[in-house]
């Protein structure tokens, strides 16, 4: 469960009366999520998601956020709004953290997506990137390829996490620093495109949700991420081709890689790989002892690093 503080019920009326929703009915923390302390929301005017920003969110990204929702929103990608007060304002203040109130959207987060769910996600993600193509919003990405030192540095000793690990993290800086390309399409991506930030029904997408991380990227990388994240066992060590295939068909449906990405991917994968590795080491060993959240094993992005770097890599990146 995410949640990381505790709303009053009074503080919340008060912040409902801001809004066209009617009364409070209900609000629940939510079991999913790691970053921000989430809620389900239930008014006499319907259901909502409030969000408390915690952690890695910063209140001055806010307004960026709205906006590239306004944006995704009116290009046709399914992306929740975030709901205005009376006064137009869509960024709040409550027990003492930045909030805002969120359109519900229905369908279901994914733990064992099947191929034609990968490759309705891969479609997904490309008609999103067509629709920020066209973006002049921007946001430095502060969890990119500069940052990774950063959180490894915070971390404390990465062997305490797992034996062994400090070497293989060092070792990959350096691999990183001397291949990580220069000049592919970039255009502001999602960054943290994970199952549980795509709803489905079926195989239909009904939800893209979670943008906090979203900035100015290579597209490319945000490709990775996804595969990193839909296409390989529980455990990290094993990429699904049915699955990485799909992804990857569904993907070429809306986007043509250029020659420049596709010989880029695999050291793409390995920093994607090495991101969430370092963030869910971070948290692993920093997350509060009263946080109500469940946190996210770090080894399983190890195992994706390794698979990443194997001499036959390119080939988990063939859609047929
Ligand atoms: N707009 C939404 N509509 C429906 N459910 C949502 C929405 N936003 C978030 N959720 C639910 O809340 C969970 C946590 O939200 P998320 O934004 O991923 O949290 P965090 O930022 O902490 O990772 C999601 O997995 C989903 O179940
Ligand atoms: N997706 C990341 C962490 C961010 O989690 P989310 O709950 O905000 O998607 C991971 O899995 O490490």
């Amino acid at each position: 469960m995410a949640v990381y503080t505790h709303v009053d019920p009074d503080d919340l009326a008060a912040l409902v009366a801001r809004y066209e929703m009617g009364s409070v009915l209900s609000c629940k923390g939510i079991a999913e999520g790691v970053e921000n302390s989430n809620f389900l929301l239930e008014t006499t005017g319907g259901r909502f998601i409030l969000t408390l920003y915690e952690k890695r969110v910063r209140e001055g990204d806010l307004p960026f956020f709205v906006d590239l929702l306004d944006h995704l929103a009116a290009s046709g990608s399914p992306v929740p709004a975030m709901i205005r007060d009376r006064s137009g304002s869509a960024v709040q203040q409550i027990s003492g953290r930045a909030a805002c109130i969120i359109q519900f959207l229905p369908g279901i987060s994914l733990t064992h997506p099947t191929p034609a769910q990968c490759e309705a996600a891969g479609v997904a993600l490309g008609a999103m990137h067509r629709a920020l193509a066209g973006y002049d919003g921007a946001r430095a990405n502060s969890m990119g390829h500069r940052h990774w030192r950063e959180v490894a540095n915070a971390t404390g000793d990465l062997d305490a996490v797992r034996p062994g690990l400090q070497a293989t993290v060092d070792e990959e800086l350096g691999f990183l620093d001397a291949h990580w390309p220069t000049d592919l399409p970039a255009h502001v991506i999602h960054a943290d495109l994970f199952p549980d930030n795509v709803l489905m029904l079926g195989d239909r997408v009904t939800g893209l949700i979670d943008f906090y991380f979203a900035a100015s990227d290579f597209r490319a990388y945000d490709l990775v991420i996804t595969h990193a994240a839909w296409t390989f066992s529980a455990d990290g060590s094993t990429c699904d081709p049915a699955l990485a295939q799909a992804l990857m068909r569904g993907y070429a449906r809306e986007i043509a890689l250029t020659d420049g990405e596709i010989a880029a991917l695999p050291t793409l994968a390995r920093g994607a790989s090495l991101r969430f590795l370092l963030t869910r080491a971070h948290d692993w060993v920093h997350t509060p002892a009263d946080a109500l959240v469940t946190r996210k094993d770090p080894s399983p992005f190890l195992a994706r690093l390794l698979r990443y770097r194997a001499d036959d890599a390119a080939r988990l990146f063939s859609p047929a």
